[in-house]
């Protein structure tokens, strides 16, 4: 299933690209607002509260607050995609040490001058949350352009404090993911962002996360199970562990769980 991040500065489309993505992949959309939105969560509730507060969120508690949706069915069975976290190197390293590791993660670049530019014509749908352009992505239908707002923190002087604070934490975000991480101009139209990130996401790209092989082997007597299991643990550098080498281990150590076996060696009946 996708395991995807979207990262980069603000206006580089990484919700309008995160949208695309998780409709055309049936994946499941983790956003900042979702994430504050959750229903029965004590976790969201403090979130929310925190937001209310100070506009933002801590960071245990935002990755926390991700931990918890990633274990609900639908991201466990559809995957998920998360937009615009981790933010900040500390983010990384919780995200990380929690188990959270991405197959693929894609970051948006484009020049400063564009993005304050783009993020002034930004407009939402406050019916679905689609996300528009006046001059970029203007929807054709007039019910929709007139149910349009304009989002907070899209001024000129908002752009470029957020653009500051992410350039100074993007450069040590960007490390905890080599060998998955696929840079892309976000400086292009729309429709092409989108099919550069969805051919990357598509590429089986090896997690980094360390694959540990659990192999049961099952046959009758004398299918060749000992030698199998012997050769795999060769090829691969697994360790075997043969039951019937075991028991008489434990048999001869005269241990406690020896001694319990010891009988049904003795009748033969292992
Ligand atoms: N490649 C693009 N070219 C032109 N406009 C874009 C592009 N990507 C996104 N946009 C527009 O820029 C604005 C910001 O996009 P958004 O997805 O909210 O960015 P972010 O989530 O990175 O802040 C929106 O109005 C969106 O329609």
């Amino acid at each position: 299933v996708p395991k995807i991040v979207i990262l980069g500065p603000p206006a580089s489309g990484k919700t309008t690209i995160a949208m695309w993505l998780a409709k055309h992949l049936k994946t499941s959309l983790l956003t900042m607002d979702s994430l504050l939105a959750m229903d029965h969560s004590e976790l969201a509730e403090g979130a929310r509260r925190h937001y209310e507060r100070k506009r933002s969120v801590p960071s245990m508690l935002l990755v926390r607050l991700v931990q918890e949706r990633l274990l609900q069915d639908d991201c466990i069975s559809r995957g998920w995609i998360l937009d615009g976290i981790p933010e900040t190197r500390e983010q990384a390293m919780m995200v990380q040490t929690l188990g959270i590791t991405p197959r693929h993660v894609i970051a948006l670049s484009a020049p400063d001058t564009v993005l304050i530019e783009r993020n002034l014509g930004k407009r939402i749908d406050p019916q679905t949350g689609e996300i528009y352009h006046t001059t970029f992505d203007w929807p054709p239908e007039p019910e929709v352009q007139n149910r349009l707002v304009v989002p907070e923190g899209i001024s000129e002087r908002e752009t470029v404090q957020r653009l500051l604070r992410h350039h100074r934490n993007i450069v040590r975000v960007l490390p905890s993911y080599p060998g998955v991480l696929k840079v892309i101009s976000a400086d292009q139209p729309c429709v092409d962002v989108f099919y550069q990130a969805l051919t990357y996401v598509q590429t089986n790209r090896r997690s980094n996360a360390p694959f540990t092989p659990r192999v049961l082997l099952c046959g009758p007597v004398g299918s060749g199970k000992s030698l199998q299991a012997g050769l795999l643990a060769q090829k691969y550098g697994l360790v075997n562990l043969c039951c019937g080498q075991l028991l008489k281990e434990a048999v001869a150590d005269n241990s406690r769980q020896g001694k319990a076996i010891q009988p049904f060696f003795e009748k033969e009946m292992t």
